[in-house]
């Protein structure tokens, strides 16, 4: 990914002991829908992110359009709950978000639970915040690929920035 800064464009190592790392360095997309807006969720969803760890590269609040949503939601289009979920995605601002870190992708899927708030474990965003299958307060890239296709639907090159986190030796250990 040429827009990661150098000492992050090789892949973690995987493990000469236990630990083994699913994948490397990455970004993903993270919104906060309208009704997390709304609710004003938009602190304490931020300060999850940043308390693990994860660094923010991207930020800003829109008014989604359909068209963009049609995008976003390509594989959902055609089911019978589409308008109403354009509808809900309308409804208010977003607030969408990049972060970037060591498998960022996986974790923040993690970190905002199941799409089913009713399926959602406490501790995570949905299984905190929200109840509702259509009112989930928060969207998050639920694949490598699918991030990198949503961050360049949401975010221009420009509106992404590289820097060094003062703390990055705490919380990554480079191996020499
Ligand atoms: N059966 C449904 N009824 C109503 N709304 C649904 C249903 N399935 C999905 N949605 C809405 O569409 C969104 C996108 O569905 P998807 O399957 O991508 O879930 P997700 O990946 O967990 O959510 P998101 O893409 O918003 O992070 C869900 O978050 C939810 O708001
Ligand atoms: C599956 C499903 C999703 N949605 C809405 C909420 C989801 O966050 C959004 C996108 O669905 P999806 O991308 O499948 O879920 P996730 O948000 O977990 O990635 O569509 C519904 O309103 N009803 C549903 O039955
Ligand atoms: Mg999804």
């Amino acid at each position: 990914h040429d827009c990661l800064p150098v000492y992050f464009r090789q892949r973690w190592p995987s493990s000469r002991r236990k630990t083994r790392f699913t994948g490397g360095v990455e970004r993903t997309l993270v919104a906060v829908k309208p009704d997390g807006v709304q609710r004003r969720y938009v602190g304490q969803i931020i300060q999850r992110f940043e308390k693990r760890g994860f660094k923010l590269v991207g930020l800003k609040m829109l008014q989604a359009s359909d068209g963009l949503l049609s995008q976003h939601y390509r594989e959902l289009v055609k089911k019978p709950f589409y308008p109403n979920l354009v509808d809900y995605m309308t409804s208010g601002p977003v607030v969408a978000m990049v972060w970037e870190g060591l498998n960022v992708v996986q974790s923040s899927r993690r970190m905002v639970g199941p799409t089913n708030p009713a399926e959602a474990p406490a501790g995570t965003v949905r299984g905190d915040l929200s109840l509702h299958v259509s009112r989930n307060v928060v969207h998050a890239s639920d694949s490598v690929e699918g991030a990198e296709r949503e961050i360049k639907l949401w975010f221009e090159g420009k509106e992404l920035l590289n820097w060094e986190c003062y703390d990055h030796s705490l919380t990554y250990k480079e191996d020499k």
